[in-house]
């Protein structure tokens, strides 16, 4: 079973495959998001594990638009608590750094931080681990990496600050995907969604309201661009329910009013 993610060991996505696939799973590492979709596509792994939202950053969008066009599916949801450390070689200080470089969601959820060291120029890279393991491997002096406490012990890099994202409480939600839909274990209480309505006035009220009144709570929409007719919009949604009947009666209330639904995912709630 092999398990594809963005990122090296240490990064907070090999985090999440081996607790979520266990210790001793095969885990492929990629550079980019596109790289995990297409590998799970095209079955060079059963499994995938993708960022889709974080707490203090907001939403991963390119990625909603990935599971979409790969027709990937969603099979799981887990929440994993992110806590990012500033860390550089052992004999470097503070005020030796003069770039910090990582994650772009990682820079995100530490801007306060380095709002305090205004002299530290911040420079998106990969994954958090790839810049700790480069800061190691070719003794990058001045050069600081934002990571896990894990990152830190295996590639043996000295923490200068702890817990440095803005809010303590810091979350990023993860996908788990694979390539066709499985019949799930238990009964669903959420699903991921893709509606396309038509542009016109009333219409994404009309649709919020049929997801209302059958009991379905969103937990999250989001706009995102029909490249093929610019200036029209399809919603990717979350969706909470108690019953899965409700849920089906109003998927099939949106099709019957001329909306087009595209099921990426029904599942557990992780939270
Ligand atoms: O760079 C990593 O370690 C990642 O796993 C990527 C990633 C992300 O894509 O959001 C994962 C969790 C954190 O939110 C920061 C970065």
């Amino acid at each position: 079973m092999k398990i594809s993610i963005q990122g090296i060991p240490g990064s907070f996505h090999h985090q999440v495959a081996l607790q979520y696939f266990g210790e001793d799973s095969d885990v492929l590492g990629y550079k980019t998001f596109e790289e995990v979709a297409k590998s799970v596509r095209t079955g060079e792994s059963q499994f995938g594990v993708m960022a889709i939202e974080n707490s203090i950053a907001g939403a991963i969008l390119p990625n909603y638009e990935l599971i979409d066009r790969y027709s990937l599916h969603i099979f799981e949801e887990f929440y994993l608590p992110i806590s990012h450390n500033l860390m550089c070689l052992p004999d470097q200080k503070i005020e030796d750094l003069k770039v910090v470089r990582s994650h772009p969601m990682a820079l995100l959820q530490c801007k306060k931080f380095f709002q305090e060291h205004p002299s530290i120029t911040l420079v998106d890279d990969v994954d958090t681990a790839t810049v700790a393991k480069r800061i190691k491997d070719e003794k990058l002096a001045g050069v600081g990496a934002i990571a896990s406490s894990v990152a830190a012990e295996i590639y043996q890099l000295k923490v200068l600050a702890k817990d440095i994202q803005t809010v303590e409480n810091n979350f990023t939600r993860f996908i788990l995907l694979q390539k066709d839909k499985s019949v799930p274990t238990s009964i669903p209480n959420k699903a991921s969604i893709k509606v396309t309505i038509s542009n016109e006035r009333g219409s994404l009220a009309k649709l919020l309201t049929q997801m209302s009144d059958l009991e379905l709570n969103l937990s999250k929409i989001q706009s995102i661009p029909v490249i093929e007719n610019p200036w029209n919009y399809s919603f990717f949604i979350d969706t909470q329910f108690t019953d899965y009947n409700q849920y089906l009666k109003a998927i099939e209330s949106i099709i019957k009013s001329g909306g087009e639904v595209k099921v990426f995912g029904e599942y557990q709630s992780g939270k």
